[in-house]
């Protein structure tokens, strides 16, 4: 049997025993063993990131521990509400019945992440796999492979056994686990490898959560705080070296503001990163030699097809070190502006006319985030209501996924389904109807069909059409 095969019987073989025996008592139990875990190990953590993406030890802080604690302490705060039976009122042709809605876990469930966020992005769905009440296969991302090893031993070291596995390995690894019968599936990646997973899950109708990507632009209006704007920006873009899911793409200035805020970058890059970021503790590296490649072509097309650099571009092969990079008068046709960059370069678009960037961005993929800078509330509430994203922020950059009574997911190519807080439990549980009868008049309705049962059928229309 296959590794794969192996975690899956051994999972699978406890899902009628959990359905009874995993109490909201003992999830919780469970799950505040993983935060121990994770606060013990917040040095290995650290070192782990750093090996795998230079990430500076505050960014670990604040974008791999903290959203995975703070998601076991939300959760378990409220899993009693969100586990528990409710009742719900009978509609006008149910009268005489009583309904219930029993929330419960899909079974086993498995886990794909990727290597950006390669902690939170594994033990988050974690997290609300085990409140639901599901066993759980978790590959982590083979591109990170100290913390997938990192993450196979802190599973091992607090998790049950028939409770979570953790299979490490690459695309082999995750073809064999997606032939397993999952009771679902959650992927956290590329849009590419979302659509191979749907085409898994279609074989055994699995349902899915897909965490996707692409390009999430950001719309300045005329009256944007340029400072503000370029520090939230700089701040969404350069953070794990712009390999962020929700980081800023790319930028729609207004003609008038564009060298103001080109300006407002720049001075934040260095305010940010120094005069040498390469030299910043601050700054994190790309995961890996043919990303760095991927990345730096981008920069090298645009500036050779007549964009304009006006700061970064330097580049260091051996580190994976690409500088913060800013260009102008990108080509519409340049590669940075039809793949998602997911790199530190930002390209901005100077703009006459926002019709025409809010027409463009509806005629493309919809967004995983959309970012809009603007003090009129009447401009932020038409860029809303004109485009389709995942999210949208306001004045603000990444922070949404903080946000835990805020579903977090995409919509169309960036993605399917929601994570976090309440909606992350809800994609790992079955909402169980149950309908039970008390009085309900339903025997004149049935055959053989006389005067009295049409009467009835046309009075029960009377009332509820
Ligand atoms: N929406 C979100 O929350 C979110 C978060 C982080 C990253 N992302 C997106 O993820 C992408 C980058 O991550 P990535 O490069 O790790 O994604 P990826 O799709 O290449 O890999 C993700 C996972 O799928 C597995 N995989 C890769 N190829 C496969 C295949 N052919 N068949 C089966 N499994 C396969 C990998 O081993 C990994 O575990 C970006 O597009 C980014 O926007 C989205």
């Amino acid at each position: 049997m296959s590794p794969a095969a192996e975690a899956f019987a051994r999972l699978r073989a406890g899902d009628a025993r959990r359905r009874t025996e995993f109490t909201v008592q003992k999830r919780r139990a469970v799950l505040k063993r993983l935060a121990s875990e994770i606060r013990a190990r917040e040095a290995e953590i650290m070192a782990a990131l750093a090996a795998d993406l230079g990430k500076p030890a505050v960014e670990v802080r604040i974008s791999e521990i903290i959203p995975i604690l703070s998601e076991i302490r939300h959760t378990s705060r409220h899993l009693k509400a969100w586990a528990g039976v409710r009742r719900v009122r009978p509609t006008l042709s149910m009268i005489g019945t009583r309904a219930t809605i029993r929330p419960e876990p899909k079974g086993t469930v498995l886990i794909l992440a990727p290597w950006n966020y390669p902690l939170c992005l594994a033990l988050g769905p974690l997290v609300s796999a085990i409140a639901a009440g599901n066993a759980a296969v978790v590959k982590p991302s083979e591109l990170a492979p100290a913390t997938s090893a990192l993450v196979a031993k802190i599973v091992a070291a607090c998790l049950p056994e028939d409770l979570v596995a953790v299979v490490e390995g690459g695309v082999e690894t995750a073809t064999a686990l997606l032939a397993q019968p999952f009771d679902h599936i959650f992927f956290t990646g590329s849009p590419a490898v979302g659509k191979v997973v749907m085409a898994a899950a279609a074989k055994t109708l699995a349902s899915v959560t897909l965490e996707l990507g692409g390009k999430s632009p950001v719309i300045l209006g005329p009256d944007a705080d340029l400072k503000k704007a370029a520090r939230m920006v700089a701040w969404g873009k350069f953070q794990n070296a712009g390999q962020t899911c929700i980081a800023p793409d790319h930028v729609f200035v207004p003609r008038a503001q564009e060298a103001g805020f080109t300006k407002a970058l720049r001075a934040e890059i260095a305010r940010m990163y120094g005069a040498r970021p390469q030299a910043s503790r601050s700054f994190a590296r790309l995961i890996g030699a043919k990303h760095f490649e991927r990345v730096r072509g981008m920069v090298t097309e645009a500036v050779g097809h007549g964009a304009t650099l006006i700061t970064g571009g330097e580049a260091e092969a051996a580190s994976r070190y690409l500088a913060p990079t800013v260009l102008t008068h990108v080509p519409a046709d340049a590669a940075l502006m039809r793949e998602e960059i997911f790199g530190p370069v930002l390209p901005v678009i100077a703009y006459d006319d926002l019709g025409a960037v809010l027409a463009g961005i509806e005629a493309g993929e919809k967004p995983l985030a959309l970012y809009v800078f603007a003090r009129d509330r009447k401009l932020i509430a038409r860029i809303c209501a004109a485009t389709t994203s995942g999210a949208v922020g306001v004045n603000v950059t990444l922070a949404h996924f903080l946000h835990l009574n805020l579903p977090f997911g995409g919509i169309g190519q960036s993605g399917l389904g929601a994570a976090h807080g309440r909606w992350g439990f809800q994609a790992f549980s079955h909402e169980k109807p149950v309908l039970e009868n008390r009085f309900a008049v339903l025997d004149p309705l049935m055959p053989p069909y006389g005067k009295l049962s049409a009467r009835l059928a046309r009075l029960v229309q009377a009332l509820v059409g």
